[in-house]
């Protein structure tokens, strides 16, 4: 299995299980991972059929790295219980929890996962879509220091958490910006990756391709995206761009002259460049590297 850390999560398509026109298009999708959802995407009256197609999808999975995750309807609600355990017979790559509010809420479905023998290698995520949830992120996320609790993943989820707080839905976002900010900060706290939440507004490239960039500028990893035509420009605005991979060449290159081994900082360019910066560097060429850039 990938360490996490070597992921990249720059575009995650949810795919609703109930739709098979669209699980029959994922495989010739270029998004990083997919999610697939049981749980808001699938009306009451589909989520048993939903459930069942799992195993059938599941078989067919071609093998590669592109990250499956499943998510399942609420643990402590009608069809959660039964979710997980269905989940679970398929081994995805992750199961993503929603309207998680506390770190019992993660312990308490990894508890369900320790008792399974096949679940050795499986990571949750967690989904932070209510104010609970938001009052609670820094213990959530600090679940993510200890790899037993198999937290791997925050996904910001905007829609429900306009809902439960009845901000006003803006194009900006200006009233979630402050609660993004602070779950990328809680993240980054627990070693976590962290997603955006989804654009629902999906036959407007422009706009989307702007919330991407501000997503990626705040320190998200990547986007949670509802429709293919998201797929390329997040995976655009959450890769290097070619400007900062010259300027990270250009610091492991100064680094590496000889008058300047083993110095904590020089000067490149009339700037003050310390071994963080030539740390950053080679994280960004790493992460170009696994991009094939
Ligand atoms: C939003 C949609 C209902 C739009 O569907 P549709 O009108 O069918 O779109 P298109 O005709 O433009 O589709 C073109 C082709 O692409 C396929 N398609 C569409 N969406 C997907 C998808 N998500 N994954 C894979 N393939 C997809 C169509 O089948 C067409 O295929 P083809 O004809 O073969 O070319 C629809 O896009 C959709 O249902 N999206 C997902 C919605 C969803 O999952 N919602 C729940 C997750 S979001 C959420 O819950 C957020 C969070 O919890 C929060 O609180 O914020
Ligand atoms: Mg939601």
């Amino acid at each position: 299995m990938m360490p996490d850390k070597m992921r990249l999560r720059r575009s995650v398509l949810y795919v609703p299980a109930s739709n098979g026109k669209a699980l029959a298009k994922l495989p010739t999708l270029a998004c990083d991972a997919a999610i697939i959802d049981l749980e808001d995407a699938v009306a009451p009256q589909d989520k048993i059929s939903a459930r069942e197609s799992l195993p059938g999808l599941f078989a067919e999975r071609a093998a590669g790295p592109r990250e499956l995750v499943i998510r399942v309807n609420p643990l402590s609600g009608e069809w959660g219980a039964d979710d997980l355990q269905a989940a679970l017979a398929c081994a995805p790559d992750g199961i993503l929890l929603p309207k998680v509010e506390t770190p019992r809420d993660i312990l308490e479905a990894g508890d369900v996962l320790d008792d399974n023998d096949a679940a050795d290698t499986l990571r949750l995520w967690a989904m932070v879509e209510t104010p609970r949830a938001l009052l609670n992120i820094g213990a959530i996320a600090e679940l993510g220091r200890d790899p037993a609790s198999r937290l791997a993943c925050l996904v910001a989820g905007t829609n429900d958490l306009v809902k439960e707080t009845r901000i006003l839905a803006t194009p900006d976002r200006r009233y979630l910006m402050p609660w993004l900010m602070q779950m990328v900060l809680a993240a980054r706290a627990g070693g976590l990756d962290i997603l955006d939440g989804v654009s629902n507004d999906f036959r407007d490239a422009e706009a989307f391709a702007a919330e991407c960039a501000v997503a990626a500028a705040m320190g998200f990893d990547g986007k949670t995206l509802i429709h293919p035509n998201q797929i390329e420009p997040a995976n655009v605005a959450f890769s290097p761009s070619s400007e900062a991979l010259d300027e990270a060449r250009e610091i492991v290159a100064a680094f590496a002259v000889a008058e300047n081994v083993g110095k904590g900082v020089i000067a490149l360019g009339g700037r003050m460049i310390e071994r963080l910066h030539l740390q950053q560097a080679e994280n960004l060429l790493a992460k170009a590297a696994s991009i094939g850039k």
